[in-house]
This record gives C-alpha cells, structure tokens and sequence, in this order.
C-alpha cells in the first residue's frame, strides 16, 4: 500500500474557485441562543482551528464531517462540495471519505488493535499488506494483538490514526489529539502530525485552543471567536 493520498473522484464543485483550495468552508448554525460561524480558505497541509473553549470548533469540524447539518453555507474538500445549503446538498458522512480522529481515541473495544485497524478495509485484496505498513510507520506493530483497554491513551490515538488513515480519506479531522495524552508523550503526538503532513500529504483540519500548538503546527490559521 501506499501512503500517498488517493484522487478524489466524488461529485465535482459546481463553483470551482480561481486557486486551488483544500478546505473552502462558509457555514453557521444556531445552537440554542449561540451562533457559531467559521470561515476558512486554506491550501494544503495543516490548517488550524483555534479559539477559547465553548466557541465552538468541535461544533465546526461535526458539520464539515456531516454529522451535524450547517443551518446555511458551504463546504467544499479539494474541489468536492460536501454540503451546500443553497443548492440542497448534503452529502452522507460515509460517502465524505474524511478521516475523524476524536480527542478520546474512540477504538472498538470489542476488536483487538489489528480488529480496530482492518475495519472499514477488510474487502480490500491488499488489507494485509496496507495494515502492517502502516503498523510500522506508526510504530505500532508490537500492539496488534492487544485490547484497547490495555493502551496508553498515545498508542490509542496512534491506531485511531492508523484506523483512519487506512481508509485513505481525502483529508484528516481531528479534534484536540493531544488533550486525552500526559504531557510526557505529547510531543511524540505532535511529531507524528508533522509527519502526516510532510511523508503522508494528507491535508489536516486542525482544532486547538492552544495558539502555539496552532503555530507549530499549520501553514494556516483560522482564528474563532465569539459572535
Ligand atoms: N446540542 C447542543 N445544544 C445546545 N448547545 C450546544 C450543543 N452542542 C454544543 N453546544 C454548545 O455550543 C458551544 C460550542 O461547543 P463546542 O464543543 O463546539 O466548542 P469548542 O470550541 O469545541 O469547545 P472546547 O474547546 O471546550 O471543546 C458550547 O457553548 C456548547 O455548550
């Protein structure tokens, strides 16, 4: 398997923009009495969601990836329109093809780590194959057959990372990866983003409330504040 990212073949954008951008994003919602609202125009590699807590990026990140419905705007993924309330398009967050890395790992505790990580690519012919590659550049192989409950919260985000990234998304969302890990292994996380950037290519969506994390880290971005 390769690690390069795939072509994205979905459905094109209607409103292709005059540079090439990976997240084109424009949307709102209201909850309860609160507006949340974001704006991003971003090329590749990490691009940073930032602000205080409660302003509501994990909020954002549950609308690009489909799992909460924008009252309005747009949301395009290198040239894929996901979601455009004008034009009635909403597409399902199974066919977005995005990878979601939550804070708390979130592993199957029913499936040994190998189980974890084969899910969602077990019909492919090179699943073997793609498993143990990825087990080695995540550093990772001596944990495949241990049970989530068994992992440190570092090794837990590393195969929820592995377990996404298998499915060979057209980008990452991962929201606060480092909040669930001892400062001790926080770098080692950090470390292993920058290389998802710079070997893997996959483009990332970043949410933070820490600015340096958000400097190291993104070629942009986008600063949240509240309405
Ligand atoms: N279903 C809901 N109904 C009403 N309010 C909600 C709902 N979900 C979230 N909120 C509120 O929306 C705001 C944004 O929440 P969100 O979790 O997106 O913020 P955040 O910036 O990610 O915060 P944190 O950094 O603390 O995780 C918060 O005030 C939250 O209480």
């Amino acid at each position: 398997m390769s690690l390069s990212q795939p072509t994205v073949t979905a459905r094109p954008d209607p409103t292709p923009p005059s540079t090439a951008s990976t997240f084109r994003i424009d949307i709102w919602r209201s909850l309860g009495d609160r507006r949340i609202a974001c704006r991003v125009d971003a090329g590749p590699g990490v691009t940073a969601l930032s602000g205080p807590s409660g302003v509501g990026k994990t909020t954002i990140l549950n609308m690009v990836a489909g799992l909460l419905r924008p009252d309005g705007g747009h949301i395009h993924v290198r040239n894929v329109t996901l979601f455009d309330g004008a034009l009635g398009i909403n597409v399902a967050p199974e066919h977005r093809h995005l990878g979601y890395i939550f804070q708390d790992a979130r592993l199957f505790p029913h499936l040994r780590v190998r189980g974890n990580l084969l899910y969602g690519i077990r019909h492919l012919p090179d699943a073997a194959d793609a498993l143990e590659e990825m087990a080695r550049f995540l550093g990772i192989a001596s944990l495949l057959d241990r049970w989530p409950s068994t992992l440190s919260m570092g090794e837990a985000q590393r195969v929820a990372i592995g377990r996404a990234l298998l499915t060979r998304p057209s980008c990452l969302l991962m929201d606060e990866p480092l909040a669930s890990i001892d400062r001790a292994r926080r770098a080692d996380i950090l470390q292993l983003v920058e290389r998802l950037r710079d070997e893997v290519g996959v483009p990332i969506l970043y949410v933070t409330h820490d600015l340096s994390e958000a400097e190291r880290l993104a070629a942009h971005i986008v600063q949240m504040d509240f309405e």
